[in-house]
């Protein structure tokens, strides 16, 4: 048994513990390294609440294309999911790739459209789609994550029938207007998620769903996806990473960003909101009025975000909550994202 040792077990990549050397073994240094240690003890300590509260609890976490900006931000996006999955939550990952995908259709000589925030999608398209989506986006983020470890299991939402969708028309001035295929989900079967999850994996899955009569492929809007998802998993929180602080209060005139909604306030606003935010606010609508207990929009270009927003109170971005969610005490410090109490998240 080591009894006041530095450090009891050293982080496998870290240098061999010093512990043997002789400058280590004088009075003073044992004393001193156990001093400069003790601030991380304390952050660590200062996030029980929060691991206490989120222990076992499902996060489903939506990484959008503007919000993979460089190597660096992508590293830190996996370390933290990692890092959730280390400390007993269990995260699913959802992404996008909306950049991605207009790229490549661009070097094939094919224009990007949309129409109501959605890409109209040709059944040639949808080929460069799926392509981008399951073969490139999905496949760099699997391979970011299992750095870590034989974790994640990449997924569209064709396999194991997890997402059944039917044509989605949109609505433009009023009138309908077909997108081609692009679809609408009617049907989420977890039974693959859930399997993974049970089996300490994270799932990362790609926004494409099957057609009910296993015809073709739709393009699903990721937002829309992952909330579905989430509220299907009943999922403690739908965290949505994006290229903004969260959801501007009046944009794009100012940059005060509204950090708490409930339910009711969210469905008074979303038909003023413009086209980025309208399929994640609204999948954040859908997610919490669905059962998931808070829905959450951030910023996915400050790094580990993700952990900022779980274990800290210095929870950053726009949350969406229950009608019925207690009011957070207002004289705590970032009072919308304040430390968990009971009912809180
Ligand atoms: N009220 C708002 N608050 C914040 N961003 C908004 C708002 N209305 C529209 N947007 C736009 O939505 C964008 C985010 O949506 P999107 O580009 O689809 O991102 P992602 O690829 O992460 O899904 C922002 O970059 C911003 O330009
Ligand atoms: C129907 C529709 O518009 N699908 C999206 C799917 C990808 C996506 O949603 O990516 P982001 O999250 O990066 O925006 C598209 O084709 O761009």
């Amino acid at each position: 048994m080591t009894v006041n040792a530095p450090k009891a077990e050293a982080a496998p990549e870290a240098a061999p513990d010093s512990d043997t050397s002789p400058a280590a073994d004088e009075p003073g240094a044992r004393g001193a390294r156990r001093h400069t240690a003790l601030p991380k003890a304390r952050i660590l300590i200062e996030a029980l609440p929060w691991l206490t509260r989120h222990h076992g609890r499902t996060v489903v976490i939506k990484f959008g294309g503007n919000a993979m900006v460089d190597e660096e931000l992508k590293a830190a996006f996996a370390q933290d999911v990692v890092f959730l999955r280390h400390a007993g939550l269990r995260p699913v990952v959802v992404h996008g790739g909306g950049p991605q995908i207009s790229r490549q259709l661009a070097r094939l000589g094919l224009e990007s459209e949309f129409k109501a925030g959605l890409r109209v999608t040709t059944p040639e398209t949808m080929e460069v789609v799926r392509m981008v989506l399951a073969g490139q986006v999905q496949r760099e983020l699997v391979g970011l994550l299992n750095r870590h470890g034989p974790l994640a299991v990449g997924m569209t939402g064709e396999d194991a029938h997890i997402l059944t969708a039917v044509k989605r028309l949109a609505e433009v001035d009023g009138e309908p207007v077909d997108l081609g295929r692009v679809g609408e989900i009617t049907a989420v079967e977890t039974g693959a998620v859930r399997a993974l999850l049970d089996n300490g994996r994270i799932p990362v899955i790609s926004s494409i769903a099957r057609s009910a009569d296993d015809d073709h492929v739709y393009n699903i809007n990721a937002d829309t996806a992952a909330a579905a998802l989430a509220a299907a998993l009943g999922a403690e929180t739908l965290m949505v990473l994006t290229d903004v602080e969260g959801l501007y209060a009046d944009w794009p005139a100012s940059d005060e960003v509204i950090s708490r909604l409930t339910v009711s306030e969210l469905e008074r606003l979303l038909p003023e909101l413009a086209s980025g935010m309208v399929p994640k606010m609204e999948g954040c609508l859908t997610a919490v009025r669905n059962g998931v207990r808070t829905a959450r929009v951030i910023d996915g270009r400050v790094q580990h975000s993700i952990l900022l927003e779980i274990f800290t109170d210095e929870g950053i971005g726009t949350m969406v909550v229950p009608d019925d969610h207690p009011v957070p005490n207002a004289a705590a410090p970032a009072a919308a994202h304040a430390a968990p109490t009971e009912g809180e998240s």
